[in-house]
């Protein structure tokens, strides 16, 4: 039994409400919120004084890579040190990935990223991958939802020769996630066109990382956004696009949502605050730090992106937190495809959207809780438990002082690896604390993180797009024509 927190004084902010209210947490969970929290406090509980700052649900990055194996290496920030530095950053829940190799059993695959995750600080949950296709991955599929405790499959459009994901898999795959009430997401990239265009530019000379950002163009990523849309279109099942970058993959979602398709869509903090002016950057290990995909994009799309966040096109906002070092990214030297894939940011991001956000009057604090924690939770259907300063509610919190400063710096960084894409940037707005499951783990610069206190979450199937989904379907059943013999 961990000793009972009362948080005294602070403005609890959901995503439908601002109020003064003090929180009281006993053994993991939210016991009271409101005038009781403060009487029913048993002798002996901690206290926390939160006067003139906001109590908040501790933040869901819903798309990170702990530990990823990828492109020949695998990632600086293992499961303890990447929610390590998440909770330093006020984000108490992340949402990774287990990606099996073709071919590979996804039950060995799960078996080997749970095993990984065992030393996680904060709560994880996985989405897995579909990255083939076959009678065990669709027998496996059933498994993971029905046993395990998965509502999503990641489908990787590009990275053609490796996770890559064709056409007849994605279909079968989108098929079954219906039969299983699970959410399909896509990483929307047109690998056919990236694979061709990575060898025409190498062909060119054109071999640095300014080549990356020219292989992978906008309407790569808008093709596939569509055509993963028109796919759940015709399936009737909602879909979710992660890491949508540019005007193109936006504009999709935003007309897929106006013709009344539910239609979801991620967005990255980094693609919201950078331009891809950074690939031309004279030191190599300058322009390869900054090697992601999709890549960031030409100044403008960031301002359709903030506007898409803001009027709801776009839903939640992740990381993709895949860290690699300078050593790592070296491997593409000579040829910009070589350079491992990612970015940091799981620290930087509740931080960098509160300056850009909240104090720039772009969002609310509870439009900021919608797009920090309540919509993942929502969406991958863990709300209330999380995403919500509510009695019941998994003691997941974290004080958010609007007042408090810093520049951030790789040098300070909690998360491991040697560049950040954020450098140099002051933001007003911090966590003073970050509470786990009840737990301090993060006192104004004292980070308390322990391996292996964070749990897996469960999360049930069929969450309530898919009941509308399939009152829709049944709605709009095909009807054979009766006609005389
Ligand atoms: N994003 C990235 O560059 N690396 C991680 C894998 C992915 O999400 O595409
Ligand atoms: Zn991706
Ligand atoms: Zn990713």
């Amino acid at each position: 039994m961990t000793q009972a927190l009362l948080i005294r004084g602070g403005t609890v902010v959901n995503t439908d409400r601002e109020f003064q209210a003090d929180v009281l947490c006993a053994d993991g969970r939210i016991i009271a919120v409101g005038e009781t929290a403060a009487t029913l406090a048993p002798a002996g509980a901690q206290t926390l004084d939160a006067t003139g700052q906001y109590v908040m649900p501790g933040g869901i990055d819903p798309h990170t890579h702990m530990q990823l194996p990828f492109m020949g290496t695998v990632t600086m920030d293992d499961f303890y040190t990447g929610t390590a530095a998440a909770l330093a950053g006020g984000t108490t829940s992340i949402i990774d990935f287990v990606i099996p190799d073709p071919q590979q059993e996804l039950m060995d695959a799960w078996r080997t990223w749970r095993g990984w995750a065992e030393k996680s600080a904060s709560d994880y949950m996985f989405h897995v991958a579909i990255t083939w296709w076959g009678d065990s991955v669709s027998r496996d599929m059933g498994t993971l939802v029905q046993q395990e405790g998965v509502n999503s499959f990641k489908h990787f459009m590009a990275y053609k020769n490796a996770i890559m994901c064709d056409d007849e898999t994605l279909v079968n795959s989108f098929r079954r996630c219906l039969e299983l009430g699970a959410m399909p997401t896509v990483h929307a990239e047109n690998g056919e066109m990236v694979y061709l265009l990575q060898q025409e530019l190498a062909r060119k000379g054109l071999t640095g990382p300014e080549g990356h950002p020219l292989s992978r163009p906008p309407v790569v990523e808008g093709e596939a956004a569509n055509r993963a849309i028109a796919i759940a279109d015709v399936f009737g099942i909602p879909i979710y696009v992660v890491h949508v970058s540019c005007i193109e993959a936006a504009d999709a979602i935003a007309r897929a949502r106006a013709r009344g398709q539910r239609v979801y869509g991620e967005v990255l903090a980094g693609h919201l605050l950078l331009d891809d002016s950074v690939y031309r950057h004279p030191d190599f290990a300058t322009a390869a730090a900054h090697v992601m995909s999709p890549p960031f994009r030409p100044t403008g799309h960031q301002e359709h992106l903030w506007r898409a966040l803001q009027s709801g096109t776009l839903h939640t906002t992740a990381t993709d937190h895949c860290t690699f070092c300078a050593a790592q990214k070296a491997a593409g030297r000579d040829l910009f495809a070589k350079i491992p894939n990612g970015c940091g940011g799981v620290e930087e991001r509740m931080a960098v959207l509160w300056h850009e956000g909240v104090n720039s009057g772009r969002l609310t604090p509870s439009e900021f809780v919608t797009v920090t924690s309540a919509n993942a939770a929502r969406l991958f259907n863990v709300y209330p438990q999380k995403g919500c300063v509510a009695a019941g509610a998994d003691a997941d919190l974290v004080l958010w002082d609007p007042a408090a400063t810093k520049t951030i710096s790789v040098k300070t960084q909690f998360s491991k690896g040697d560049f950040n894409i954020f450098e140099g940037r002051q933001v007003r707005g911090l966590p003073s604390h970050t509470i786990s499951r009840g737990a301090v783990v993060w006192a104004n610069g004292d980070l308390r993180a322990v391996a292996g206190a964070g749990r897996y979450v469960k999360r049930p199937a069929f969450g309530t797009q898919f009941t509308a989904a399939g009152k829709r379907l049944e709605a709009l059943k095909p009807q054979p024509v009766a006609r005389p013999a």
